[in-house]
């Protein structure tokens, strides 16, 4: 791959290809920090789509912040995809979830976008070493997995497939968060990656329960919001496991709680759980505490279930009294600290 022809902190021209719910959501995205973003999509009807989504996400992106000069305006479409991305910096691929369309897709795309311009396909699961296959130049083309909406959530899981050049992934990353997101870089290959092998993970077992009768649909999305959901906002769940131990922390939830892993609450194949990941397990949940000590850990989760309650307005936002003696509900979580 040549090297890409800018810094990830002068890119000013962003190309999305596919508009759909998650294309659509990273336009929002790119529009909202700034960017001038250039769209297609084959759809008849989707630049009007993509506009309605652009209007309808404005209001929580003004809300939560526009870097100067960003506007819905600064959004072209393009009317096919070479001329989408011809002038591009970086291009966001976010087309169905069907191999032979990504792959043809990905190809085409490197025939049409600057040499050395990485492309970054949103594919929530195909390993980039099965779509890179057609491209001349697969070294540029990288993993940016996103999550729904885009505009909002920050993660985005950045991989290599075998064919990508180191420097393409470090490039997407950097960009990714000169861009506003979280960043995970991946260093080896995961069908899935990290986040939705876990979610595949819970959403397995959900659907057995439905399927065998065993749990409603509701009960299901109750037990996530009225529960662990409540703590994965701010806590992952290892360490909210670690505290499931108390003083002991990990290692005594391991001791304690381990067996149960072969019981039959799972319909997944359980691993053996020897010293090895045992260790890792508690090893990795020191690491994340860092220097807290279970006590401040457990403060910690204690008020992030409190903010998270009340901004998602199951308690009420606190109110302040003013200088003018006015009590004022704070407008954002981050004022009620
Ligand atoms: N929906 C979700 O929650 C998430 C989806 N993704 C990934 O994002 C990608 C897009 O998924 P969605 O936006 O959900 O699908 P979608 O169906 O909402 O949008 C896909 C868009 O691609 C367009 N399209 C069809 N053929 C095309 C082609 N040859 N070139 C370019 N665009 C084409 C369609 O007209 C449509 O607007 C997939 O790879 C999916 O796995 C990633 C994270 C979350
Ligand atoms: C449903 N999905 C597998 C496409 C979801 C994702 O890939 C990420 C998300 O938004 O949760």
């Amino acid at each position: 791959m040549p090297s890409s022809p800018c810094a990830p902190e002068e890119v000013r021209r962003v190309a999305c290809v596919g508009a759909g719910v998650i294309g659509g959501g990273w336009v929002a995205h790119f529009l909202a920090r700034g960017y001038d973003v250039t769209a297609w999509d084959p759809a008849p009807d989707a630049e009007e789509k993509l506009r309605r989504l652009v209007a309808a996400a404005w209001p929580a992106l003004e809300q939560i912040g526009l870097a100067d000069g960003a506007s819905p305006d600064r959004l072209t479409i393009a009317a096919t995809v070479a001329e989408a991305v011809a002038d591009a910096q970086f291009v966001q691929e976010s087309a169905p979830e069907k191999l032979e369309l990504k792959r043809s897709l990905l190809a085409q795309l490197d025939a049409a976008a600057p040499p050395g311009v990485v492309i970054a396909s949103s594919t929530s699961g195909y390993p980039m070493t099965d779509m890179q296959t057609e491209a001349a130049d697969p070294g540029r083309l990288v993993v940016g997995h996103p999550f729904n909406p885009p505009y909002l959530i920050p993660l985005v899981e950045v991989v290599g497939g075998k064919r990508t050049d180191a420097a393409a992934v470090e490039w997407a990353s950097r960009f990714y968060k000169v861009a506003g997101k979280s960043v995970i870089t991946m260093e080896r290959e995961l069908p899935g990656f990290i986040a939705n092998r876990l979610q595949e993970a819970l959403w397995r077992e959900a659907l057995h329960m439905v399927a065998n009768g065993e749990a409603t649909v509701k009960e299901i999305d109750d037990s996530i919001t009225e529960g662990p959901g409540l703590r994965w906002a701010f806590m992952g769940p290892c360490l909210t496991f670690a505290l499931a131990g108390g003083d002991g922390g990990m290692g005594h939830m391991l001791d304690h709680f381990g067996p149960s892993l072969k019981s039959p609450w799972t319909r997944l194949e359980a691993p053996e759980l020897d010293d090895t990941l045992r260790a890792a397990m508690v090893d990795g949940c020191d690491e994340a505490a860092g220097s807290r000590t279970i006590a401040q850990l457990v403060a910690e989760r204690d008020q992030g279930v409190i903010d998270v309650l009340r901004a998602t307005g199951r308690l009420p936002r606190q109110r302040t009294e003013g200088t003018d003696g006015i009590a004022h509900t704070p407008s954002t979580m981050g004022d009620e600290k």
